[in-house]
């Protein structure tokens, strides 16, 4: 069984558009998991252009599933998450001005410095995982840190799905299993979606999680908009 984690970044973004809070954050924190979804995921990002530190804060008291937090390890964000103790903080080397994540960590070169945050979130009783690109040199990196999970960035391989390219999963595979022989936990994220999904669980041995944002929220307007439009109608009758 992989659990599904919802990132919620894009209820954030959508209620920073005008200030008040509509959509509200917690409540749509408290619905995913009423509908069965067992961690919720957030990232903050430097400018907290979608999800504010305060909401960070806010959500320890809501989420009563698996409270996930992502980000790139600099010290404010540090401060957070030990400030909020999360069941599991993915480490994301994202640039300040990143529009989105956008590449793995390169466990080797950062090497000695993962092993001293690493070392810190798990004194403070924080589960650990890392973002990484599918590449074996990185998962083996990635023991070396000594962190608890790893989480596949998938980008590469929901572009090369939609493309029709099934062979797109094979480094994801061969990379899971390192994981798996190396006792790392794996988890997965970045670009899933209701297309690609079943065939990446389907392959992937040991996927214990898989953290969905951007597609799962789009695919909730696609799938509410005709009863909403509905709903408009009959009271304008
Ligand atoms: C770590 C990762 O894969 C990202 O997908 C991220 O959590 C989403 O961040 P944005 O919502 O800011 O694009
Ligand atoms: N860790 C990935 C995540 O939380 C969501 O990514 P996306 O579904 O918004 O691309």
């Amino acid at each position: 069984m992989t659990k599904l984690s919802v990132n919620i970044n894009k209820i954030a973004t959508l209620r920073n558009s005008r200030g008040h809070n509509v959509p509200d954050l917690l409540q749509v924190a408290k619905d995913v998991q009423k509908f069965g979804a067992e961690g919720v995921t957030i990232h903050p990002r430097p400018d907290e252009r979608h999800i504010r530190y305060q909401d960070a804060r806010d959500l320890v008291n809501v989420v009563h599933t698996e409270y996930n937090i992502e980000g790139n390890p600099m010290d404010n964000f540090l401060k957070l998450v030990f400030e909020c103790k999360p069941t599991q903080v993915t480490l994301v080397p994202d640039a300040v001005d990143a529009l989105t994540s956008n590449a793995g960590w390169d466990t080797v070169k950062h090497k000695s410095f993962l092993q001293e945050v690493i070392k810190e979130c798990k004194l403070k009783g924080i589960r650990t995982s890392i973002f990484v690109d599918p590449v074996l040199q990185m998962i083996e990196g990635a023991k070396e840190v000594d962190t608890d999970r790893i989480e596949l960035y998938t980008e590469e391989f929901a572009t090369q799905y939609e493309l029709g390219n099934l062979k797109g999963i094979e480094p994801y595979i061969k990379a899971a299993e390192l994981a798996n022989d190396l006792n790392l936990g794996v988890n997965a994220g970045h670009d899933l979606s209701l297309q690609n999904i079943r065939f990446f669980k389907e392959n992937i041995p040991g996927l214990l999680e898989v953290s969905i944002g951007h597609a799962l929220i789009s695919e909730s307007i696609y799938l509410g908009l005709e009863n909403v439009v509905n709903m408009y109608i009959r009271k304008l009758l």
